[in-house]
């Protein structure tokens, strides 16, 4: 910082941010178009960014880069810096017709069942809500339907509206709607793809969403003929495929990633879970379904582990009351982790351009 009675240069102020860059994507911010605006005014500066993921927990960081940057240049006497967000909605390979109040509608599939997928959703799902986003949950899995029991509001039924509209519920901050609410126990099985799509497509369209950064959809396990459809049927902007370190997951997730890839569905990631287990009487840590698969697969597909989350018995308790992980216990180490995967999650998802998102490093904050 020099002497204050001139104006700083704008030139030199953009050519200072564009050392500053995001911490999720590893891009700087000005290459990003996250630079909304600079006011010189004297010698003082004010620098508005505009993020297109949430990321209240970066929030305060990404200001600190930018101050800092920005003092450095001539003629700078004091800065000043505002981090927003807004997101956008990404078109997507099929084409589809947005939903309306649907920004991006995001997959989260796993080959294998069991593996921890819907109560991975639904931790995503309020993670993103801590992180600042307006977020939705369309449980599709028609073979176990599980995110109103998860939510705490298995007994509540949507609010039918003119007729045909459903009102999403809303339990935590999320609002949900569930196939589940449309099938028996027996029906799953007599289903075939396009009657699932067909159902799934009426859900969407007909619940009253109320604007949505994202809908996260709890696609049912498997690459099959459903999943496939269920993935060209509704406008898809990203999936993220749950997975556990075992080689028969991890074999199946394999194929999920194949399957978004031929329908051009990108892939924003990859997300671990029961990686690893501590022992509760004498904390010995242990990976119970092998060590690394997460990250081999991610290399393997050019895609990203967005995290890993232990096989932990709170995640289970939690979720089976109704109040999961990232509401029950905010500040926990789990929590987290959630967090730091659904902003990850959700940044991969604003730089997508194609099919394969670069590998990204994952900044722990
Ligand atoms: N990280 C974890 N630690 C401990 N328990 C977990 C964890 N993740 C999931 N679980 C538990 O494992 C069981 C299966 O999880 P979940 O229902 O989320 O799996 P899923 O992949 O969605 O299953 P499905 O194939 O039936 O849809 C649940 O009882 C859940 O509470």
């Amino acid at each position: 910082m020099s002497s204050a009675s001139s104006s700083p240069d704008l030139g030199a102020i953009h050519k200072a941010l564009s050392f500053v860059k995001d911490p999720c994507t590893g891009q700087n911010l000005g290459a990003l178009g996250a630079i909304a605006g600079v006011e010189i005014t004297g010698a003082d500066v004010k620098v508005h960014v505009i993020l297109g993921y949430p990321a209240l927990s970066l929030k305060a960081h990404i200001e600190e880069l930018v101050c800092v940057a920005v003092s450095t240049v001539d003629d700078v006497a004091s800065v000043t810096t505002d981090v927003g967000w807004l997101i956008k909605p990404k078109p997507t390979a099929n084409q589809k017709e947005p939903l309306p109040g649907v920004a991006n509608i995001v997959a989260v599939a796993s080959g294998k069942g069991g593996v921890g997928k819907s109560t991975t959703t639904v931790n995503l799902a309020l993670a993103l809500v801590a992180e600042g986003a307006t977020v939705g949950i369309l449980d599709a899995d028609i073979y176990g339907p599980s995110q109103p029991h998860m939510l705490g509001v298995g007994n509540v039924r949507p609010q039918i509206r003119g007729q045909k509209h459903m009102e999403p519920i809303t339990a935590h901050g999320v609002q949900v709607n569930s196939m589940g609410f449309l099938v028996t126990e027996q029906t799953p099985m007599v289903w075939r793809g396009p009657m699932v799509s067909g159902a799934l497509q009426q859900l969407l369209g007909l619940t009253i969403w109320q604007d949505l950064d994202y809908l996260l959809i709890d696609m049912p396990p498997g690459t099959g003929d459903i999943q496939l459809t269920l993935a060209q049927s509704v406008p898809v902007t990203g999936s993220v495929i749950v997975t556990t370190p075992q080689d028969i997951a991890l074999l199946d997730a394999k194929k999920g990633i194949e399957m978004f890839r031929k329908v051009n569905v990108p892939v924003l990631g990859v997300v671990e879970n029961m990686a690893t287990h501590i022992c509760s009487s004498c904390g010995h840590e242990e990976h119970i379904f092998g060590a690394g698969g997460g990250e081999r697969i991610a290399r393997d597909y050019q895609t990203t582990l967005l995290g890993s989350l232990p096989l932990d018995l709170s995640i289970r308790e939690q979720v089976d009351v109704g109040v999961p992980s990232v509401v029950a216990d905010p500040e926990s180490d789990i929590s987290q982790t959630y967090r730091r995967i659904a902003r990850q999650m959700a940044a991969n998802l604003w730089v997508a351009q194609g099919a394969v998102i670069p590998v990204i490093e994952v900044d722990d904050d």
